[in-house]
């Protein structure tokens, strides 16, 4: 591992070797068990995507300039390497994974960090590609499978910063100075710590997340994992995708009520409302960096297990050579995790809510040496505990407008750990 100073000076050089692969299979279950587990990563959707492991390189960087100086950083990075690319699609060649704190004041710091192995597959294409510092004739094969993970043991839950009853008066609060006139919509978070008795494995957590949650992507960097249904930005070389959501109703289990309960979601004045300040945020982040940009007129309902959101897929056409990292830089926060408008609604959530978020909230994700990757927000997710691996925190926020109610929203929220909560538990086939 090295750490590298942001600065343009001088280019990092590293060795980058891609190699096609058969078939690499299930992503997931490369993931090794004997590497420190906050240097594994993961970005998988449906069997698709990038897993990682190990440290070819680190940058860490926080304040109000980490998404700069995360791109100052790249751009020596990709000056500096030397790359062999058999396969040449976006994922292969080049990758860093990052992660960024939702704040510029987070006491975290983003991590951005290039694997020594990365694993990818993409529409039936598969690949392995090693970077190293130095040239190496290490072999292009993958390693033997290890041994399935372990599920957390004794597991224990605990309030966090915000308990449930903090997080209600602080949404009744934001209902208070939105009906003042001070703001129209502030997202407001709380969190949860679940401890267990050994060192909690991600790899546990990813493929019972992967199992339970295919609409969803599945990440993991330097110890923040989750299973997010939210797409920041996605730049496939010309093509930028986002996928926004805002507008939530619980699901009852029971097939038939949760339809209907759909069909007033897609019909709820309050979550339509919510959602165009959320699809509107994003649309006008993107359009300095677009050419043409397709907003659909009404929101589609997404289905998750536990949850329902109307949902807008933005679609776009690149008209710059801003990275996919410069293009979730612009629009973070968005209104689906901080509010409208957003400065006002940035402080709003300081005040309010009592807790530093980490990194939970903000971009997660990857990029490669075009600057293609893709950015999810990092939600459904939790912190596994640097200094003490046994715990974790998770989070969980709603957006709050006029007429939110205090009790619904920690209903809400409650529904929102559910996928974190699920993972961790022990196996039920078992
Ligand atoms: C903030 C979260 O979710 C966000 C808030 C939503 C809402 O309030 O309806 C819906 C999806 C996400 O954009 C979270 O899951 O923690």
């Amino acid at each position: 591992m090295s750490m590298q100073p942001a600065s343009r000076a001088t280019p990092v050089s590293v060795v980058v070797r891609t190699a096609a692969l058969d078939d690499a299979g299930s992503l997931l279950e490369h993931l090794p068990a004997d590497v420190p587990h906050d240097e594994l990563v993961s970005w998988v959707r449906r069997g698709d995507g990038l897993v990682g492991w190990g440290e070819a390189l680190v940058l860490e960087t926080s304040g109000p300039s980490r998404f700069a100086e995360a791109e100052a950083w790249w751009d020596r990075v990709r000056v500096g390497a030397a790359v062999r690319n058999e396969v040449g699609v976006p994922g292969s060649g080049l990758v860093c994974f990052g992660s960024f704190p939702f704040s510029d004041d987070s006491n975290e710091p983003a991590r951005l960090v290039v694997p020594s192995t990365v694993v990818g597959r993409r529409e039936g294409r598969s690949w392995v590609t090693r970077t190293t510092l130095e040239p190496q004739l290490s072999p292009l094969g993958l390693p033997e499978p290890s041994p399935p993970p372990d599920a957390p043991t004794d597991l224990a839950f605990a309030d966090g910063d915000v308990s449930p009853s903090d997080y209600a008066h602080a949404v009744a609060e934001a209902v208070a100075r939105i009906a003042a006139g001070e703001i129209d919509k502030v997202v407001l978070a709380r969190d949860l710590v679940a401890t267990s008795s050994t060192p909690i494995d991600p790899r546990w957590l990813l493929r019972r997340l992967a199992e339970s949650y295919e609409n969803t992507w599945v990440f993991a960097v330097a110890g923040l994992v989750g299973a997010t249904p939210e797409l920041l930005v996605r730049r496939d070389k010309g093509l930028i995708t986002s996928r926004v959501l805002a507008g939530t109703i619980r699901r009852t289990g029971d097939d038939e009520a949760d339809l209907a309960l759909a069909g007033s979601l897609a019909r709820s004045s309050k979550d339509l409302e919510e959602h165009e300040y959320a699809v509107r945020s994003v649309a006008d982040a993107l359009a300095p960096h677009s050419s043409s940009m397709n907003v659909p007129e009404s929101p589609f309902v997404l289905h998750l297990p536990n949850v329902m959101h109307l949902a807008t897929d933005v679609a776009a056409v690149s008209a710059d050579d801003a990275s996919s990292l410069a293009l979730a830089a612009s629009l973070h926060p968005s209104a689906a995790v901080g509010g409208t408008p957003t400065a006002a609604a940035v402080r709003l959530i300081g005040e309010l809510e009592h807790m530093d978020r980490g990194r939970y909230a903000g971009p997660v994700g990857w990029m490669d040496g075009n600057g293609d990757g893709a950015w999810g927000i990092a939600l459904r997710s939790g912190a596994i505990d640097r200094d003490d691996p046994r715990q974790i925190r998770l989070y969980a926020g709603c957006g709050i407008v006029a007429g939110s109610d205090p009790e619904s929203e920690v209903a809400e929220s409650t529904a929102k750990l559910i996928p974190m909560r699920d993972a961790l538990a022990p196996d039920h086939h078992a």
